[in-house]
Parts: structure tokens; sequence; C-alpha cells
């Protein structure tokens, strides 16, 4: 179980994170949504140790860290992060690239656990290809394979669909599932369209000028009457209605 309580976190004079608690348990995605400059990112900076304010606690399997001492390195060791903006290096092939990423397994297991991995992540065919050359699906894959790759507690992806097209994102979600599931880990999915994490997340908050203003199951979204929830689930059937009709045209 991940347990996060956010006090204020003052980022500049204009914007704050405030009262905000969150959590997540183990096998779950929680999709965390909101307009752009709401707080997401800011909160996923937190979670993996990018910033240690102390008007924050955090509790990762039971373990709370208190202060700033309690959060320099070995615990956040523990949270996988794929940031928004990815840093990979570019002068490896993937299968090249893994093997750095699972140096530390026996040499008689590396080339099956890498194969495998390459395998349910739909990158055994760029298995030669240099990262440089990689699409930016791909790409998004090898940094949640290297997120991963060592022992973790917890996932942050921050904007993982950004980058990738309806069909990439399906594929995508399918691998993010598999990991979460396999793994027993809690997930805090950032995203700023509903429509890509609706199918995937057990359970969701919507962020507003560094406030959560609604968190729940898709089930207490369903039924909610908070403000924000109903104009979100206008746009979607809105959305949804377009989508039919341009089908329908296509048909
Ligand atoms: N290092 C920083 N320096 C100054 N301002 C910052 C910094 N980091 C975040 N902010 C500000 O904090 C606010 C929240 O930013 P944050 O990146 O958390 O939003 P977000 O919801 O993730 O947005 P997006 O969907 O566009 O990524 C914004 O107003 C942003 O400009």
């Amino acid at each position: 179980m991940l347990t996060i309580g956010i006090k204020k976190h003052q980022v500049t004079s204009h914007f704050a994170l405030s009262n905000i608690q969150i959590k997540v348990k183990s096998g779950e995605i929680y999709a965390l949504i909101g307009k752009s400059g709401s707080g997401k990112s800011t909160i996923a900076k937190l979670l993996v140790g990018l910033s240690i304010d102390s008007e924050y606690s955090i509790k990762i399997n039971s373990k709370e860290l208190n202060d700033g001492l309690d959060r320099l390195i070995p615990q956040f060791k523990q949270a996988g992060y794929v940031p928004q903006t990815l840093h990979l290096k570019p002068h490896h092939t993937v299968y090249n690239y893994a093997q750095v990423l699972f140096q530390y397994l026996p040499n008689n297991q590396q080339d099956t656990i890498i194969t495998k991995y390459l395998k349910q992540f739909y990158l055994i065919k760029q298995k030669d290809t240099k990262v440089a050359s990689l699409s930016g699906g791909e790409r998004q894959k090898l940094a949640l394979l290297e997120a991963i790759s060592q022992p973790i507690s917890y996932l942050v992806l921050d904007e993982p669909f950004s980058q990738l097209d309806t069909e990439q994102k399906l594929e995508f979600s399918q691998i993010i599932a598999s990991v979460v599931a396999e793994r027993a880990i809690p997930c805090v999915l950032i995203s700023h369209d509903l429509t890509d994490i609706l199918q995937l997340s057990q359970s969701v908050g919507i962020m507003e000028k560094g406030k959560l203003v609604f968190q729940g199951s898709w089930d207490k979204f369903k039924n909610s009457p908070n403000a924000v929830v109903i104009r979100l689930k206008q746009a979607i059937l809105s959305w949804d209605d377009q989508m039919k009709g341009l089908i329908n045209n296509l048909r």
C-alpha cells in the first residue's frame, strides 16, 4: 500500500499543493488527472524523491518516511518512475540497453529474462535497433522496462500516453496492466486525458489548482454529484457521440 499525505507544498508564490491524501493498494492503478498546471507532475516528483519538502508525508508499505534524512536515498530507490520527458541513452541497441539494466542478474539468467521482457513489451523485433532510432511509443516501452528493471515498491508514470497513437495506447495500456498485476505494486498514473485511463485504472483522483477535488472508484465517479465530475462526464459523452457519428459515416 502506498499512502501519500501532503499538507502543503509551496512550489511558487502563486502555486501550492494543499491537503492531499491518497492511498493506492498493491496491484492497483490510481489515475491522477487534471488540467495542465493543476499539480500532477509536482505530486509525481514528490513521490519519487525529486523534492524532500517536510510538509508532506509518505508511507510505503507501512514505513513512514518522516524527514528529509529518511527520504534521502534508499527509500526512493523503491520507486519506479517514468518521467514526462524521457532521458534514455541513445547509443545502445535495445538488447544492450536491457543488458545494462539487468546486469545485476546472474549471467546465465540474463538472456532468458531479457528475452521474456522484450516479448512482453513487444520490443523483440527492435532488439538490434539503436535507442536513438526508436519511435516515441517504443521509447516509452523501454523507459517502462527501465523503471521496473530493479525490484520496486511502487510505480509512477507521468503522462505515458502523450506521445502515442490510439493503437499504441491500447498496447501500452495492456503492458502497464500486466506489469502492475504481476508485480502486485501500487501504480500512480498521470494523464490529462480521461479516456486514456478509463479502462486501465481502478480509481481516479482529479486535481484542480493544487487541490484534489475528487477521488474514488469509477463507480463513485459514475454517481458523483461533484461539479467537476459532471463536467468531465459530459465531455466524455459528447466525445463518444462525435466518435460514433464519425464511425457511422465511415461505414
Ligand atoms: N520547478 C518549478 N519552478 C517554477 N514553477 C514550477 C516548477 N514546477 C512546477 N511549477 C509550477 O507549478 C504548477 C504545477 O505544475 P505541474 O507540472 O505539477 O502541473 P501538471 O498538472 O503536471 O501540468 P501538465 O499536465 O501540463 O504537465 C504550474 O503552475 C507550474 O508552472
